[in-house]
């Protein structure tokens, strides 16, 4: 009965919020966005396997920005790189909110990513700025070299497990400067599958309309008891709980550590010596580096590895700059990042080309808003598709296509084209945090990778060369589809056995 009543009330209220917003929205004008049906508006248009490239195409006939709504939420989706700037570049102040979740709230747990904008969020970011800005990293270079080469160690004694031996590293590396925790050596590892969960967890809940109490909000309260309908109410505590459980236990280990009097440099403690914030605002802070850098990195390293399968020849062009600029006598480091252009517009490439975030996580508008004429309500979800711009083809001429040497190429504006670190990692306020950080990681390991591993397309019993899928693994995570690839080890890998070596 309370079910029935439930259901009642949402659809009357529902019909009542649409009857209101479609008398608003004759008198105001809205972006436009395709056409919608009755009482559900057109959100569910949005609600597509692969919504990226659904935006890319309708972007064709209603212009870079484009609305979608239902009866509880309006969605914003822009699709160039000046719409993008123009709001949450130049707009910061009322595009840096992030949505209300009642996915979140019920889920119990905080993260930089989802808290509001607001004095918490602001202490938050303060705090990770200090420990991430591009001059707090050179105390990581270190680290992360050694890990580079421990991984490539690995990767050529076991070459089948080459995207696990990755998984295990970047985990590694974030759970190294996080919280000083290095006792693990297996992929399997809990600790280090459960960093992928986490961030699942958190963009599902903040996609609109991805499950149904993001557009009905009153079905969190439908008890998990009740079958079927209790299904999201059953699913979302028990991600809550999981994610509570990953994170809690790290921060605990080294709050032990140091009463004990053995803790080591790590974020954490440094967070705590600082009595930095309230705890639960540091555990969650530290998860948001855990969560928020594990997957994100591994994500384009496996795209890298793709690439190189993809085209050798680019994979060969990079490894003779290596061995031009840094000699055959040492491994490139971090310190070589700026000597190598190649290695660097290769990198760019994959980030361009694989766009592992397809849309930023959403901004919410605070006050009412115009753009280009047309009336932007507050509370509208805001959502930059980063795909489509990745894709732009007067920036990237045959988008599809993997070619680093694009970024050296006036195109026929006279301008170079545009830098994909300049909105992958999304812009303004709400920024990533972590980039400067994610860039370091991906140059250090993929200069050692090229450096001494040549990977290629395996073959069949046939003798046939297989091709991978670029298809990703799931369109919420866009991390490339497990493949198997050919590893010759190269002659620099000697000095990969040298942990001691500074450059
Ligand atoms: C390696 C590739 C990475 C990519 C492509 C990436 C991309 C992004 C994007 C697109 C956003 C959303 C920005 C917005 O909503 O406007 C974001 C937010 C965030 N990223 Fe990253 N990221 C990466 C690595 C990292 C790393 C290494 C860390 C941590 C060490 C990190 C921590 C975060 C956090 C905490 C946020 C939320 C910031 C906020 O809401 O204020 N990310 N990232």
């Amino acid at each position: 009965m309370a079910l029935l009543l439930y259901g009642y009330a949402v659809l009357v209220l529902g019909a009542m919020a649409l009857i209101i917003l479609r008398s608003l929205m004759k008198t105001r004008r809205y972006p436009p966005g395709p056409p919608g049906i009755p009482v559900l508006g057109n959100l569910h248009k949005f609600n597509q396997e692969y919504r990226e490239k659904y935006i890319e195409d309708i972007s064709k006939t209603y212009g870079d920005v484009m609305f979608f709504y239902n009866p509880t939420m309006s969605v914003l989706v822009l699709s160039s790189y000046r719409a993008m700037q123009d709001l949450l570049g130049n707009r910061g102040s009322i595009y840096s909110d992030r949505p209300r979740s009642s996915i979140i709230d019920m889920m119990g747990n905080g993260n930089l990513g989802t808290e509001a904008f607001g004095p918490s969020w602001k202490l938050q970011r303060k705090l990770f700025h200090h420990h991430m800005n591009k001059g707090a990293l050179p105390q990581y270079f270190p680290i992360v070299e050694q890990e580079s080469r421990r991984c490539l160690r690995r990767l050529h004694r076991s070459p089948e497990n080459w995207m696990d031996e990755l998984r295990l590293n970047t985990v590694r590396v974030i759970l190294g400067v996080t919280y000083d925790i290095w006792d693990f050596e297996s992929p399997d590892d809990e600790r280090v599958t459960a960093a992928s969960r986490f961030i699942t967890h958190v963009t599902s809940a903040l996609t609109p309309g991805l499950l149904w109490m993001n557009i009905f909000p009153i079905l969190r309260h439908i008890p998990p008891w009740v079958p079927w309908l209790g299904n999201e109410t059953r699913l979302v505590s028990a991600w809550g709980e999981e994610d509570r459980t990953t994170m809690t236990k790290p921060f605990n280990y080294v709050k032990m550590q140091k009463n004990a009097g053995t803790a080591k440099r790590s974020f954490v403690l440094s967070l705590l010596e600082e009595d930095a914030a309230d705890e639960r605002t540091m555990t969650w802070l530290a998860a948001s580096m855990y969560g928020g850098g594990a997957e994100t990195t591994l994500g384009l390293l496996h795209a890298f590895v793709l690439a190189m399968v993809l085209h050798p020849d680019v994979q060969r062009k990079a490894q003779h700059e290596i061995e031009r600029v840094v000699g055959s006598g040492r491994l490139p480091g971090i310190q070589d990042r700026g000597s190598l252009p190649y290695v660097e517009n290769l990198i760019r490439e994959v980030i361009r080309w694989w766009s592992l975030a397809s849309f930023t996580l959403g901004h919410r508008v605070m006050e009412d808003d115009e753009y280009k004429g047309y009336f932007i309500p507050k509370e509208t979800i805001v959502l930059p598709c980063l795909w489509c711009i990745s894709r732009d083809e007067e920036m990237y001429p045959e988008p599809e296509t993997f070619r680093p040497e694009r970024f050296d190429e006036v195109g026929p504006d006279g301008q170079l084209p545009l830098d994909p670190l300049k909105f992958s990692f999304g812009m303004g306020r709400r920024i990533c945090p972590g980039q400067d950080f994610a860039e370091m990681v991906l140059f250090s390991n993929i200069a050692v990778f090229l450096a001494t591993t040549t990977v290629s397309k395996p073959l069949d019993a046939e003798g046939n060369q297989i091709t991978p899928t670029t298809v990703p693994i799931n369109p919420m995570q866009r991390n490339p589809t497990p493949f198997k690839c050919r590893v010759e080890v190269r002659p620099a890998a000697a000095f990969l056995a040298d942990d001691n070596q500074t450059k």
